[in-house]
Parts: structure tokens; sequence; C-alpha cells
């Protein structure tokens, strides 16, 4: 494994490393700066999932509305995609269990729709096909943690039993005399221990080249596995992050300095989910307890991002600490087992089930309400939220993060309220909300983390209209504090320019990185034109 993936002859940049806690997790055999690449690789298998809902089966592009398959009922984009040797050599599959699908649909089986039922069942396949056509892959395939013993008394295995092993059995029986459940399970658990999403590029993107949002709610994408990406061990505070592409290509980038000798981590949940959502999501589908840094930190670095108000002396916050004397997730089934919830201030104490119903409520308000339609009335039930939600939930709490994201995205693209339509006072309110997050995220994922770029991006556009707006109400007065406030835009401009950069070409954020660029460049004759100005005025 190389530093760049063209060269052959430079030494591994990163080597395999094996501990009880992790299991074999990578290393640095050198130090990385942050941007750094840690490691490129393409995937074994990717495919739709049960969450793509409008991609096509074929070539994996977005469509608006699908074009089905004669044969084998796949949602495709074309005609030209049902045609195509690939899908041809797919749909000889698939076509095998639709009168199952059927017939099982007929007798009242609980059974889910052909797409549905289908998209469960590529990815699999894609991989059980490695067996045959590409045995190299197949093995590192066969190297992966399915953790089968844990899975065995979960409800996903009693799933896979019924909805996904007999119909991939008979699919492939004629070319796999030996497939079997036990094979069939091994698959699907390497599909879930070690898969990634990946982000496909919408059609609206492709037709008229809008660029991403900062951050959109409702994403097309796939699923795949990687084999060297699947080595690498899991920390809520990360060292290192993943993109990948339009081209599936997956890139690792160091986002600290990461010196030789030291595990690489990256993050398989969203750093802006609270402790018991993380933890739960890694109990139940990776099977094992995350004791990181963050998970270990009841105030997770002060930040409070999973802080209750006490019911009992509502002055305090009810955290989460950390049971030591809890060591094995079991199957993932009991959630939130190593974890005991206590007032910081009275002692109080709370069930973890109690917590759990408190974040299902408040995370399904904010759910709904990033689901609105884009209007002028979605800021002010956002913002009535920043009054509501502070009684029951820490200001910094995770679940008010990420209605900053949503804000400081609304506040400058909905109408009524685009960047030139926004006043003095609500300029402010945008940059404050992202100086928020910005601190929040310096804690929980510090230096060149895509979405601190992002948010550094967004910083800059409130700072620029203010400056101007200070500058103009002052006409007379010289440019002096008009220069200093665009050199502090400048400033966070620049670093999301620098963090945003290393961003593989084919995916969004590169895209704001082009622009984020051409903004610098603006920018920076613009202070360099209100400098001469100055000289000028000084000269006179
Ligand atoms: C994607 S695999 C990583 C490679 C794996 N360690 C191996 O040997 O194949 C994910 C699995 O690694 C282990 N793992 C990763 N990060 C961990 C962590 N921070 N603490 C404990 N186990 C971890 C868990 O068993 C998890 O299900």
């Amino acid at each position: 494994m190389n530093r760049k993936s063209s060269s052959t002859s430079k030494p591994p940049a990163i080597h395999l490393d094996c501990s009880p806690e992790l299991g074999r997790y990578f290393v640095a055999s050198q130090a990385f700066k942050p941007g750094d690449i840690v490691m490129k690789e393409f995937p074994l298998a990717s495919a739709p999932g049960p969450l793509s809902e409008h991609v096509c089966f074929g070539c994996h592009r977005h469509f608006i509305k699908a074009y089905i398959c004669c044969h084998c009922r796949s949602p495709l984009c074309s005609r030209d995609c049902q045609v195509s040797a690939e899908h041809q050599k797919e749909c000889r599959y698939l076509t095998k269990i639709i009168p199952e699908i059927e017939s099982r649909q007929k007798n009242g089986n609980k059974i889910q729709r052909v797409p549905v039922q289908l998209s469960m069942l590529m990815l699999p396949l894609r991989l059980l096909l490695l067996r045959n056509e590409e045995p190299d892959k197949w093995n590192q395939l066969m190297d992966l943690e399915s953790h089968m013993a844990a899975r065995q008394t979960t409800s996903i295995w009693g799933f896979n039993q019924r909805n996904i092993a007999p119909f991939l059995e008979m699919m492939l029986i004629d070319e796999m005399p030996d497939i079997n459940d036990k094979l069939v399970q091994q698959i699907c658990g390497a599909v879930d221990v070690n898969s990634f999403e990946i982000r496909i590029e919408t059609f609206d993107r492709r037709q008229h080249d809008v660029p991403q949002q900062p951050i959109s709610n409702s994403q097309e994408v796939l699923r795949g596995t990687f084999y060297m990406a699947s080595l690498m061990a899991h920390s809520c505070v990360v060292n290192a992050q993943i993109s990948i592409g339009n081209d599936s290509q997956m890139t690792v980038i160091a986002t600290v300095p990461i010196q030789e000798g030291e595990g690489i981590f990256v993050s398989y949940t969203d750093p802006l989910q609270t402790t018991l959502q993380r933890r739960t999501f890694l109990e139940k589908g990776k099977h094992f307890i995350c004791r990181c840094r963050r998970c270990q930190d009841p105030t997770e670095f002060g930040t409070f991002a999973s802080a209750i108000r006490c019911r009992s002396c509502t002055t305090g916050w009810v955290l989460p600490y950390d049971d030591p004397a809890v060591t094995s997730s079991g199957n993932g089934e009991e959630l939130g087992v190593a974890l005991r919830w206590k007032c910081s201030d009275c002692g109080d104490q709370m069930k973890c089930e109690e917590i759990g119903r408190t974040e299902e409520v408040v995370q399904n308000i904010v759910k709904n309400i990033q689901r609105l339609p884009v209007d002028r009335h979605l800021i002010d039930r956002c913002e009535e939220l920043f009054v509501t939600l502070p009684k029951k939930i820490h200001i910094n709490h995770a679940f008010l993060l990420q209605l900053r994201i949503s804000l400081i995205h609304l506040y400058g693209n909905v109408p009524g309220f685009l960047i030139p339509q926004l006043s003095v006072s609500l300029l402010q309110r945008k940059a404050q909300l992202c100086s928020q997050l910005l601190e929040a995220l310096h804690h929980l994922c510090p230096g060149f983390s895509r979405l601190r770029g992002m948010i550094l991006y967004e910083l800059h556009v409130p700072l620029v209209c203010l400056a101007n707006k200070k500058y103009e109400n002052g006409r007379t007065t010289q440019p002096d504090q008009l220069i200093v406030d665009l050199k502090e835009a400048e400033i966070y401009l620049k670093e999301a320019v620098q963090i945003l950069i290393h961003e593989p070409i084919t995916t969004p954020e590169s895209r704001i990185a082009r622009a984020a660029m051409a903004d610098l460049k603006q920018l920076r004759e613009y202070i360099r034109h209100m400098e001469k100005l100055k000289h000028n005025l000084i000269s006179n």
C-alpha cells in the first residue's frame, strides 16, 4: 500500500497491527500532515441498497422516474441500461426469483416490494459472484470480520434466513452448488460490519451543475464493501477521514498530524450524534463498545453534546458515564449497557431507557422540521426550537448542533432570506450559528474535517457582508476597519479552501472547494483594492 496509488516503489505508508481490544487495525508507518493521503482504494463491489430509491441498478446513476426491466423488474434509468452487458449478467439471476417473490406476496407472506427486495440482495449477490469471477477479491472478502457468533442470536440473523438466504441460493445454486445459509450469513455479516455509504450525484446537479448544498438531507447512496478500509479501526474522535467520489474510489485523508506508529482511526458513525446513539449503532451493527476518548468523557470535551437537563434539581446536567465493568456488548440487542446516566450537580440517576425515549422524542422533532418545505416558516420553526429545546437539552446538544447546520444553510438560500436580502441582525445570526458550531467541531472533529471546511466556508459570507455594510454606513471614515474585517473573513475562507481542496475531485465538496478558491481570489483582489484606496487617501 503506497502513499500515492500510482507509485509502487515507495515504502508502505501504513501497516497492519492487531490488539485484543480493536482486532486488526492500521498504524502509520510514517508521519502524516493534515490533508495527506493515507490510502486510496476501489470497492470489492458496490450496489444500490434499501436506501437507494432513485438509483439505477445498472449504471448507478440517479433517475427521476425508473425504467423497469421487463424481465427482472429492477429499477433502471433507461432501456440502454436494460440491454447493457452488466445488467444482462445480473438480470438472469434476478429473473429467477421474481415468481417466488410474487407467490409469497399472493399468499400473504410478509415480503418487501420487488425493488426493495432486490435492493437488499444486490450487494450480497455481487459479492458472491466474485467467488467464481475474481478469486483474489473473494479471498479478501472472506478475510473480513463478519461477527457470525454474535449475530446468530440477533433478529437480523432470522431476517436474513427468511428474506435473503433463500433468494440468493435460488439465484446461484447452478453456478455454486455448495452455496448454503451459513455462507450467505457470512456475506451479510461482512456487508453489515464493513460497508460504507457511497453518495451519488443527483439528477439536478448533473443537469445544472448546481453546487452541493452544505448539508442536504435527501441523498441517494450506494453501499460499497472495501477491503483495506474495512481494516481501519473506529474512534468517535478521528485522525483520518474517508471521502468517496462518484467513481466509488475511496480516499482516506489525515485530518490532524499523525505520528509514525500511531493508529489510524476513522469514524463509523456521525460525529453529530449523542453518545447513546453512537454506542447503539456500534453495539448493534459492529458488535463492540466504543471506549474512545470522547465516549469516556461524560461532557464530550466540554461540549455537553449528550447532556439532558436534570428533572430533580433542574440546574444540573444528566451525563453519560462509561461503566468500565461492562466489557462486552453481547449481541448488541440490549443497548447502552455500559452507560450510567447521572446528574453532574445533584447526582440523581436516570435509566438508559428514559434517556433513549427523551432522545427519540427530541430527535424526531428535529428530523420532522428538516423534512418540512424550505420556506420562511421553516426558519421561524427552527428558531423557535432554539428557545424551547434548551429547556430539555443542553444548548450544545448534538441535536441542536444538527439544527444549527440546517439553519446556517437556510439563512442565505430561502427566498426572502437570500444573502443580499439578509438584515444586519440576520447576518450576525448566521455568523453566530457558524461560530458556535465551529467551537463544538473544534473538539468533536478537529482539523481538516469536511464539515469544518463547509462551515468555515459558510462563515466567511456573513462576515464579508457585515464588513461591507459597516463600511457603507460610515462612508466618510477611512477603509481601515473594512480591511481588518475582510482579512478576518479571508482567514476563515483560506482555511475552508485548505481543507476542502483535499476532497477527491468527484465529490460535491470538491465543487465547493473550487467555488471557495474563486471566492478567495476575489476577496483578496478586493482587499488589495481597499489597501490601495487607503494608501491613496493617506498620500493625498
Ligand atoms: C470494519 S472492522 C475493522 C477491522 C477488524 N478489527 C478486523 O480485525 O477485521 C470493524 C470491527 O473491528 C472492531 N473494532 C473497530 N474499532 C473498534 C474499537 N474502537 N473498539 C473495539 N473494536 C473495534 C470491531 O470488532 C468491529 O466490528
